[in-house]
């Protein structure tokens, strides 16, 4: 099993903020502080995403966050310097689209990684018939692929993708763009409880949390969530008391 998996599974109930690399005022050298204080407020894992000029899953926070990084000249060579030069007392989780990673070089990329605390990776345009293209390169090394599972996934193709499932499952709970807050279907709910009875690793879900109603919610229905906008939102704004009394608050639960 890999340390993700296991790492997440010792977890009472899973909370992954998601950052922009690069979106801070110091860029990348604001990295490890943004870790520490997210780690230090009780994350169990910290997704870092790459800056990319045609993120088709981002909403429009996202989105400005990957263009104040680019226009910061973040690229991926140094997002791997950085996370080589970082450390966080939780894992890492790279999210990046492939392009990025393919100029990179996948097995470069990969292979620096190794040497770092990241240990997971979302790629979200690249479907399951095509994840060879990375699984090859990730051989042996001690990185889970995390898999996205819709809303709109068959029961049957999501036995596939929680079968391939390693770290966690990433349960995407509004069809379309990250960010959309209060979208969430009636059916919503059931839909997780399945996917968590057909999952062995943990579910997490993501897409639109930003309240700890939210978070109350779905840790009723999976192991966990994963926020994105809201953190991204209050980093940018400088409310990082905000940030640290929201994990604080949505995390309390795990130390009792
Ligand atoms: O921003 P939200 O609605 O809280 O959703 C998380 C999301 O931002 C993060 O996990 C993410 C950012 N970009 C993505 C692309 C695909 C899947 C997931 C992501």
């Amino acid at each position: 099993m890999k340390t993700l998996e296991k790492h997440l599974k010792n977890i009472n109930k899973v909370f992954i903020p998601y950052i922009m690399a690069g979106d801070h005022e110091k860029g990348l050298d604001g990295l490890q502080e943004t870790i520490d204080l997210l780690a230090n407020a009780g994350a169990s894992a910290i997704e870092i995403g790459v800056p990319f000029s045609d993120p088709v899953a981002d909403g429009p926070v996202i989105e400005q966050a990957g263009l104040r990084a680019l226009a910061k000249n973040v690229n991926l060579t140094d997002i791997v310097a950085h996370l080589q030069a970082v450390s966080s007392a939780v894992p890492l989780i790279v999210m990046t689209y492939m392009n990025p990673v393919y100029q990179y070089g996948t097995d470069k990329f990969l292979s620096a990684l190794t040497e770092t605390a990241v240990k997971g990776l979302i790629v979200p345009d690249v479907p399951m018939e095509a994840q060879n293209f990375i699984t090859d390169f990730i051989g042996d090394k001690d990185i889970a692929l995390v898999q996205l599972v819709s809303l709109t996934t068959g029961t049957e193709r999501q036995k596939e993708l929680v079968k391939n499932a390693e770290g966690f499952v990433y349960a995407v709970a509004i069809n379309g763009v990250t960010g959309k807050e209060n979208a969430y279907s009636d059916e919503l709910d059931a839909h997780l409880r399945q996917l968590s009875l057909l999952s062995e690793v943990p579910v997490c879900v993501g897409f639109g949390v930003s309240s700890l109603s939210d978070v109350e919610r779905f840790n009723k229905v999976a192991d966990g969530v994963i926020v994105g906008s809201k953190i991204v939102r209050d980093l940018h704004e400088g409310k990082k008391d905000e940030v640290l009394a929201f994990i604080q608050s949505a995390t309390q639960n795990n130390n009792k």
